[in-house]
């Protein structure tokens, strides 16, 4: 029997909140999606969001003031989708929230999420399920990427090995081929083309990559950045904000004033090279390489991996059915039917956990 759950994602990007009403169909292993909206984050939730990512005064407090910020937007998007859909909040089995990562340290084996779930009960009067990677972590585990398991659910296919690319502010990637799953993330993908947007040109991300496009790469800063120790690290590994941060760039930059529309280019090659190296790192090779999250919007960075990875071509998992805006949120109602029906939502083989485990603490409406 289908059943209907709510995914929420809110990503590194902090763009807003994504959330998708999905309808499962188990027994045939299929994801319905029947409607999704994002809701954009205010400036003032934003910058709070983003001053959390890194250590400060009083962060405590002004956690526990955005978590419940974060849930009131949150939910007040999960009504709204509800209502356009004619759906009753009864009838949601259950919402998936992922919250907003603010720390991500799987070296200490914690990783922090906030979104009040209690709150988010509250205001949408169904069950809650949040905390979907400290588990994984206390088994040993990276606790992500999360995603490749619902990859290798829904998308893995008998004829083909694929690999599905995330490129939010981190990229990810699944490959899934001859039986096996591998995945992890491969470094930044729009988090430090997003920054330099903003300084130099006061915009949210670089359009279309236009900008980038009309620079120059400097070949001197790329290989200095493709020396990061992280990106010739093999998997299970995971990262964030707390390592690729605005600092990790401005040290590479040199004294004598590289043009800010050829540092765009040059981190524009950094995400591509980085993830076509990933990619290469892995056994069996993808045939199939399928993109999703903003970074497919970016119309240079996609001509990028497609020149890189020629005579291969790359496509939106649109032309897989799952629209690429979306699939974060799907899978975090996925995590949710998991966790509700009392299955394991982790893969060992890619986060390092030491098995499989049941992810998510419930908040019952
Ligand atoms: N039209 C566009 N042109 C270029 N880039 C775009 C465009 N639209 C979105 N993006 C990029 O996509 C980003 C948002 O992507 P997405 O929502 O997938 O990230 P996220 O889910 O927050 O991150 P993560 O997957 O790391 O958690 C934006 O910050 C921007 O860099
Ligand atoms: C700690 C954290 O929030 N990580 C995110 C982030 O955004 C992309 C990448 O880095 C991925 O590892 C993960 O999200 C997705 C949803 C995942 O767990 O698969």
């Amino acid at each position: 029997m289908e059943q209907l759950y709510v995914g929420i994602m809110s990503g590194t990007s902090l763009d807003g909140i994504d959330i998708a009403l999905t309808s499962f169909s188990p027994s045939a292993q299929r994801a319905t999606l029947m409607g999704a909206l994002c809701m954009p984050f205010p400036t003032a939730l934003r910058n709070d969001l983003l001053s959390l990512c890194q250590p400060g005064a009083d962060e405590i407090h002004r956690a526990g003031i955005a978590g419940q910020q974060w849930a009131t937007l949150a939910a007040q998007g999960v009504n709204r989708l509800l209502q356009q859909q004619g759906i009753a909040n009864s009838q949601i089995s259950a919402i998936g929230s992922h919250g907003q990562t603010i720390r991500h340290h799987p070296e200490s084996s914690f990783s922090v999420q906030i979104g009040a779930p209690a709150l988010l009960a509250e205001l949408c009067g169904i069950d809650v399920i949040c905390d979907f990677r400290n588990r994984d972590l206390a088994a040993g585990g990276e606790g992500a990427p999360l995603v490749p398991a619902f990859h290798a659910w829904l998308l893995t296919s008998a004829q083909h090995t694929r690999a599905l690319v995330n490129i939010g502010g981190f990229a990810n990637m699944t490959l899934l081929g001859e039986g096996r799953v591998s995945g992890f993330d491969s470094g930044p993908g729009n988090v430090l083309l997003d920054y330099w947007a903003q300084r130099h040109m006061g915009q949210l991300f670089d359009a279309d990559g236009a900008w980038a496009r009309s620079g120059q790469v400097v070949p001197r800063l790329l290989e200095n950045m493709l020396q990061d120790p992280y990106f010739s690290r093999g998997a299970p590994k995971s990262t964030g904000r707390e390592y690729f941060h605005p600092a990790w760039l401005e040290q590479r930059l040199s004294r004598r004033q590289d043009k800010p529309v050829d540092v765009q280019a040059t981190l524009l090659e950094l995400t591509a090279r980085t993830i076509v190296d990933a990619l290469a790192s892995c056994q069996p090779p993808a045939e199939e390489v399928y993109i999703c999250g903003g970074g497919v919007r970016n119309g240079w960075l996609m001509e990028r991996l497609q020149q890189l990875l020629a005579p291969r071509s790359i496509h939106s998992t649109a032309v897989l059915d799952v629209d690429p805006d979306w699939m974060e949120a799907i899978a975090f109602a996925w995590l949710a039917w998991r966790c509700t029906s009392r299955q394991s939502g982790n893969l060992p083989a890619v986060t390092g956990a030491r098995g499989e485990r049941i992810l998510g603490a419930i908040y019952p409406a």
